[in-house]
């Protein structure tokens, strides 16, 4: 797309869910995937050569991340110094990265990888520092940056897992998103009854309906991101693998959080 501003971003975070087999550790979902690659692929977000991308992917972690965090005890707020945590749950995490990049540009994405590990941080009051020179860089020069949940220094703590729920508010804030969608197994947001809900504004109000994920999660589940949505200051939406075109074509799906 021509001449694309930061005031065009949109930043679309993949659900862990959606892309794997939460199930079954370290299992891709090739069929969620392809899907959801594909609606990527046929959308306007991906720039032509030379021009900016107005699209930011971000990834959750399934059954990468969260089966070896769960193993080692580490959470979104529980750290630890051991050095085969880091590795075995930044490890997983990099090679689903490398799934969805590889699957990405064959589909003629140009997708390249940032991983958080690298440059995120966060204080002892949990603070984020999350620097945006890179992502911001890479899409100005037309690349389709692709962020993941990952486990990221702490201080105090050793390192604590990042989910790419924080991901996406944290960088929606930092670098103006107009655009903020997050695709989950469900097709938005589920009030007691099963339906979808239209929008919600405050948590209270739908606290009883939302639960933890059905599987291995350490970052909260449907909770959690209702709860990370609604402490950004602008819009988003949470919507099923089939919202993922109509919501990069600009239309409405599933659930708005507000
Ligand atoms: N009220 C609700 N409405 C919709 N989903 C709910 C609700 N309560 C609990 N859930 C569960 O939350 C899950 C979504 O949270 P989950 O953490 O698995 O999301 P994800 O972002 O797709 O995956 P990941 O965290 O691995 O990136 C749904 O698949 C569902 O099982
Ligand atoms: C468990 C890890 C490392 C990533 C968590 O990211 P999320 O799936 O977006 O919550």
């Amino acid at each position: 797309m021509a001449g694309a501003s930061s005031g065009d971003l949109t930043i679309l975070k993949l659900g862990g869910s959606v892309i794997t087999d939460k199930d079954a550790p370290e299992t891709v979902d090739d069929a969620a995937l392809d899907s959801v690659v594909s609606a990527i692929a046929d959308s306007e977000s991906v720039a032509g050569e030379g021009d900016a991308a107005n699209l930011i992917i971000v990834h959750g972690g399934g059954s990468f991340g969260h089966v070896h965090a769960a193993e080692h005890g580490v959470s979104t707020t529980e750290g630890t110094h051991d050095l085969e945590a880091v590795t075995a749950i930044h490890g997983a995490m990099k090679r689903l990265n490398g799934v969805v990049i590889d699957r990405l540009q064959a589909a003629g994405v140009p997708a390249v990888p940032v991983h958080p590990l690298s440059a995120v941080a966060r204080d002892a009051d949990a603070e984020l520092s999350l620097p945006t020179g890179a992502v911001d860089g890479l899409r100005t020069e037309g690349f389709v940056p692709v962020l993941h949940g990952d486990v990221i220094a702490h201080a105090g703590q050793g390192v604590t897992v990042l989910s790419g729920d924080e991901l996406v508010t944290g960088l929606a804030e930092r670098l103006g998103a107009s655009r903020v969608g997050l695709c989950s197994t469900v097709p938005g947001v589920l009030d007691s009854d099963g339906d979808v809900i239209d929008a919600i504004t405050d948590f209270e109000s739908v606290a009883a309906a939302l639960g933890d994920s059905e599987s291995t999660d350490v970052s909260g589940g449907m909770a959690g991101k209702v709860r990370e949505l609604l402490a950004l200051s602008g819009q988003a939406r949470i919507f099923g693998p089939d919202g993922v075109g109509p919501f990069l074509a600009g239309d409405a799906p599933g659930t708005l959080i507000d």
